[in-house]
């Protein structure tokens, strides 16, 4: 639904030059909830700015439902009305809601629409329409000075909503808001991503945001994208710094001379008793240092941070037991020098 390729964008100010995207390769399919996840000043304002060209790319494209963004514009009349005609396809939300505050609740849903030269009468129609879908019905002759923070951002979806886009893309659309009417906002982005089948992009700085929502996450760092895929990919990726910050499961070895290792459970794995099966079969004491389970992306994931006794190399057979059930291993320690903490073996071990 929305590609980009090698996208670059150089700011230049006073003499100075900043990267603040170097080469991002992005894939979100139709109909999918994306995060993008990164510090401050990782690049991701300017990344989500770039995918509707609010800011113009330096170079690499921008494709959105099949049309390449970065080839319209900037070349005369035609092509910036090319260009306005498939922004109007692409809501975007705001983290400070940007209303006007002269308007009225249902003027400020109608403004892309009159921009859009939409007759009055549907352009009343569609507002109303939109507000009830958001739960404002009753708000529409209020301004937006009458409204907290979460109705003003529902004003601001509706109107994003206007002219019928495939693609929402919200810029920390949440983080001027509490934690209950955060949750409320992601579950009206969740709605209207499965009710309309909406594409939504969304850009934090917060990982709870991610797990509430997101399909798939791409992790952001000095303008580079560092890690992306679903939630369930990052989960069975070994090391993966987004799987460990979406899930972490603590747990330090207090004994010398042991295996620490972390295994995911996915889908039927998670109900199978592997551990005491482990136990059995190779007759080990197995102690369970650390355990949590979760919805992630919408399905049950459980994680169980476990210590065997012996160097890895004793315990070579019972990991690969592991493995062989389905199950993710990620080898935290092996107590030797030489322990495979980050080598092949764990490659192996996704699932
Ligand atoms: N208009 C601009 N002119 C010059 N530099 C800019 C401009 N906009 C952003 N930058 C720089 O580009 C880099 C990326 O900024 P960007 O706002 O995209 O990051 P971010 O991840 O969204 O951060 P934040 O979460 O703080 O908004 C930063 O170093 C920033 O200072």
């Amino acid at each position: 639904m929305i590609t980009t390729t090698g996208l670059t964008k150089v700011y230049r100010s006073g003499g100075r030059e900043v990267t603040a995207l170097d080469g991002v390769d992005l894939h979100v399919r139709e109909g999918e909830v994306y995060g993008v996840i990164g510090q401050s000043g990782a690049g991701k304002s300017t990344l989500i700015r770039c995918l509707n060209l609010l800011e113009r790319p330096t170079s690499g494209t921008v494709t959105v439902a099949g049309q390449d963004l970065t080839a319209l514009g900037g070349g005369g009349q035609r092509a910036n009305a090319a260009l306005r005609a498939a922004r109007s396809h692409i809501g975007m939300v705001f983290q400070h809601f940007n209303l006007l505050s002269s308007r009225t609740v249902q003027d400020n849903v109608e403004l892309p629409l009159e921009i859009l030269k939409v007759p009055r009468r549907d352009r009343a129609r569609k507002a109303l329409e939109l507000l009830d879908l958001v739960g404002l019905a009753d708000k529409a002759k209020a301004y937006p000075g009458q409204l907290s923070g979460g109705q003003k951002q529902r004003v601001g979806i509706a109107r994003a909503l206007a002219g019928d886009p495939k693609v929402l893309l919200s810029d920390e659309a949440t983080s001027a808001l509490d934690p209950e009417t955060t949750r409320s906002i992601l579950t009206l982005l969740r709605d209207l991503n499965q009710q309309l089948g909406l594409t939504v992009v969304l850009i934090t700085h917060e990982m709870d945001v991610v797990k509430t929502i997101c399909d798939s996450a791409a992790l952001m760092k000095g303008g580079r994208i560092v890690e992306q895929g679903t939630v369930a990919e990052l989960l069975a990726t070994p090391g993966s710094e987004l799987a460990r910050e979406l899930f972490p499961v603590g747990g330090e070895s207090l004994a010398e001379g042991r295996t620490v290792v972390d295994v995911t459970f996915h889908g039927d794995a998670a109900t199978r008793p592997v551990i005491s099966e482990l136990a059995r079969t190779y007759n080990v004491d197995v102690s369970i240092l650390g355990a949590a389970m979760d919805t992630l992306g919408g399905k049950q994931v459980g994680r169980m941070r476990i210590e065997l006794p012996g160097r890895f190399e004793e315990n070579v057979v019972p990991i690969g037991f592991l493995r062989e059930q389905g199950l993710q291993v990620d080898v935290v320690d092996g107590a030797a020098d030489d322990a495979p903490t980050t080598t092949p073996l764990q490659k192996e071990g996704a699932q």
